[in-house]
């Protein structure tokens, strides 16, 4: 397994108290592979996902767990061991390519330095291989020479995968990579860089909060709810057969990307709860229109299929709940607290 998080838990110091962002969460990112993590804003997906590249605010804590990448765990290296790994190894695509790219530098010398400064190479090389990358990801080589402002969302994502990619890396990890771009361009960045990862055979892990882009690009799928994960498994089981309560709201929330499916759609009412004082039992248990007096203790992680796993009292009868959960009405005036 190239990636294994293992009860891994951040907590953020905040004045009002300890916000447990993640909390004692676990997957692993098969060699290769593409593992989406899924959830709500707020239940913890960019906290758990910077971990794995140790790039967090001050303050925020690793509480316990274990990140290993290639047998060695992540968390114990020094900051100098870490540094070695990022973009060599690791690297990331954030959410806005304008994070990724400096305003002030052409896009084309901040790749050459990536790859002059973190991968040994020379000036000449380097600009060689800033146009291949340029070329990889579908972007003229001329427009090496402007600067991000220059360059429309679309373009910047591309850039900003081409950085990525740099130096070959054996793990990328993309924050919402498509989510400030229209659908149109959502769906052209997509497939550029679902070919880049089957020509290279990197692995990644991307964040969305939108079930329709795991269903497009991803092989395996976490489903995060307020800090914890509440589904995983092979992307087609947990999309046909979603068994905890929140993956089957979500999958009836989102229209399809890749058809124009005439699927009903109903949003889950309300929002996560807050994680300064988690619910004790089931996080989704106010939410959920299937909730019983039983979720208000911690609820077993079921197996419900091969590598297919559900945190949910009632996950045993997931197939009448997923016929139930197609009626909209049964979404409507859930919310308990
Ligand atoms: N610097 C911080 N200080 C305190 N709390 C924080 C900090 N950053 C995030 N949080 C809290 O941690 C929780 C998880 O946030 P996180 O950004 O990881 O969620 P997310 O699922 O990635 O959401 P989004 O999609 O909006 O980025 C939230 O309750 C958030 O308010």
């Amino acid at each position: 397994m190239l990636l294994s998080v293992k009860d891994l838990k951040i907590h953020y110091q905040s004045p009002r108290g300890t916000v447990q962002a993640v909390d004692g969460i676990s997957f692993d990112v098969p060699e290769g592979k593409v593992v989406g993590v899924v959830g709500e804003s707020g239940c913890g997906k960019t906290t758990a996902v910077r971990a794995l590249t140790r790039v967090m605010p001050s303050v925020a804590k690793f509480a316990g767990g274990e990140v290993l990448f290639d047998g060695k765990d992540l968390l114990s290296l020094s900051e100098s061991q870490m540094n070695a790994l990022r973009w060599r190894d690791i690297s990331y695509i954030p959410q806005s390519a304008m994070n990724a790219l400096d305003p002030v530098w052409r896009v084309g010398d901040q790749i050459i330095e990536v790859l002059v400064k973190r991968g040994g190479m020379k000036k000449p090389a380097a600009r060689t291989r800033a146009e291949e990358l340029f070329a990889m990801v579908g972007l003229e080589r001329k427009r090496l020479r402007d600067y991000p402002h220059q360059f429309s969302g679309g373009m910047r994502q591309r850039a900003s995968i081409a950085l990525a990619l740099a130096l070959n890396p054996r793990l990328v990890i993309a924050d919402e990579p498509v989510t400030a771009l229209d659908v149109i361009i959502q769906r052209q960045v997509l497939d550029t860089f679902l070919r880049l990862q089957r020509e290279t055979g990197i692995s990644v892990v991307m964040v969305t909060h939108d079930i329709s882009v795991v269903a497009y690009v991803c092989d395996y799928v976490v489903v995060m709810y307020a800090g914890k994960v509440v589904e995983k498994g092979p992307v087609r089981d947990v999309l046909t057969q979603p068994s905890h309560a929140y993956t089957i709201g979500l999958y009836n929330a989102f229209p399809e990307l890749s058809e124009d499916a005439a699927r009903e759609l109903s949003p889950i009412e309300g929002g996560p709860p807050l994680l300064l004082n988690p619910p004790t039992g089931c996080r989704f248990r106010a939410r959920c229109p299937f909730a019983l007096p039983v979720c208000a203790q911690e609820p077993p992680e079921v197996q419900v299929g091969a590598g297919h796993t559900a945190m949910c009292h009632r996950a045993h009868e997931a197939e009448a709940l997923r016929a139930a959960a197609r009626d909209p009405k049964i979404w409507q005036g859930v919310v308990t607290q």
